[in-house]
């Protein structure tokens, strides 16, 4: 039977959350910690641990069949690939900044200044667009150190807080693009595995839909219940149930987290009592 390949970062900021991601979806990795490649228990799959940075050229190669890895990275190296689901974490921005000091307000400014970064096709991609022309200085890491040892005027880096930019006497000026961890797959994937890629992707669907909203249970008096309902933005119609109380019921719904502080206040304010809210692990449409 056909094994379906996926690259995971080995070590950083990718490698937790992946690992926690396929474990939600309920598959169990026999992870000893300085394998290079391991097996799950329980689904035709194989996990290899690899630089982020090098996992497009796999991924174009077919060395492996699917990915966990930045959308930033994607888009300086993998432009050609593509992301099958967008997995919600390590959420950052690629942005330019400047010294604080600096007269320069967006990447139209930098005319002949020197910009360090490690994103390089991005950069030039963003400066072709806006007519400038710059020069790059391309380094690995530390990039936010340039501009204060005189190795360039601005910066092209990941950004989440802007503590590192901040640390650095820099301020950010221009956004090119928002990054966050992406499943994506090669071009030669076979349909065998595609079909497992499919079935992956089905249940990422159901762990993220029910990363985003909560369960609550709620008791209100039934002279209230048309009120409450209306307020509850609900999946469906929401489940009521009698309680032991006389002229109370108990009612059962989804939230979306982004609503839900203000869905509680209205709740309260509108007689709901006993209100409890649950973490969702799947929800399947
Ligand atoms: N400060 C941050 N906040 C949120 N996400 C980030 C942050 N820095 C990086 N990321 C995301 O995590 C990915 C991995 O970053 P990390 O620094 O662990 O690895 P790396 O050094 O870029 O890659 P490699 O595995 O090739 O060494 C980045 O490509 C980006 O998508
Ligand atoms: O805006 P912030 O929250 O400060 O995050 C941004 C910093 O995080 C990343 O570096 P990382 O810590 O991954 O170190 P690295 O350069 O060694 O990869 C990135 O390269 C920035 O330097
Ligand atoms: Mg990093």
């Amino acid at each position: 039977m056909s094994k379906l390949k996926i690259a995971v970062q080995k070590s950083g900021r990718l490698n937790e959350d992946s690992m926690k991601i396929l474990k939600a979806i309920g598959i169990s990795i026999d992870n000893g910690k300085d394998q290079l490649k391991a097996s799950a228990r329980n689904f035709p799959l194989e996990v290899f641990y690899l630089r982020n940075g090098d996992i497009p050229q796999y991924l174009r190669d077919g060395v492996v069949d699917a990915a966990i890895i930045g959308e930033n990275v994607l888009i300086e190296k993998g432009n050609d690939l593509n992301i099958v689901e967008r997995l919600g974490f390590s959420k950052c921005r690629v942005s330019i900044a400047v010294p604080k000091s600096s007269d320069a307000k967006s990447i139209k400014d930098l005319e002949g200044k020197r910009i360090a970064t490690s994103y390089p096709n991005t950069v030039n991609q963003f400066l072709e667009k806006a007519g400038i022309k710059a020069n790059l200085h391309i380094i690995n890491g530390s990039v936010e150190i340039a501009p204060n040892i005189g190795l360039a005027d601005a910066v092209c880096d990941i950004v989440s807080s802007g503590s590192t930019l901040f640390k650095n006497g820099l301020k950010e000026i221009d956004k090119l693009l928002n990054s966050e961890a992406v499943l994506a797959t090669s071009p030669r994937i076979s349909d065998d595995n595609q079909a497992l890629i499919d079935k992956i992707q089905f249940r990422l669907k159901s762990v993220l839909r029910g990363r985003e909203n909560k369960y609550v249970l709620l008791n209100v008096p039934n002279s209230k219940l048309d009120t409450i309902i209306k307020i509850l933005p609900g999946m469906n119609s929401p489940t009521i149930l009698p309680l032991a109380k006389e002229g109370w019921s108990s009612l059962h719904s989804v939230i979306n987290k982004n609503d839900f502080w203000n869905v509680i206040d209205e709740l309260k304010a509108n007689g709901a009592e006993g209100i409890l809210v649950c973490p969702i692990e799947n929800m399947v449409l």
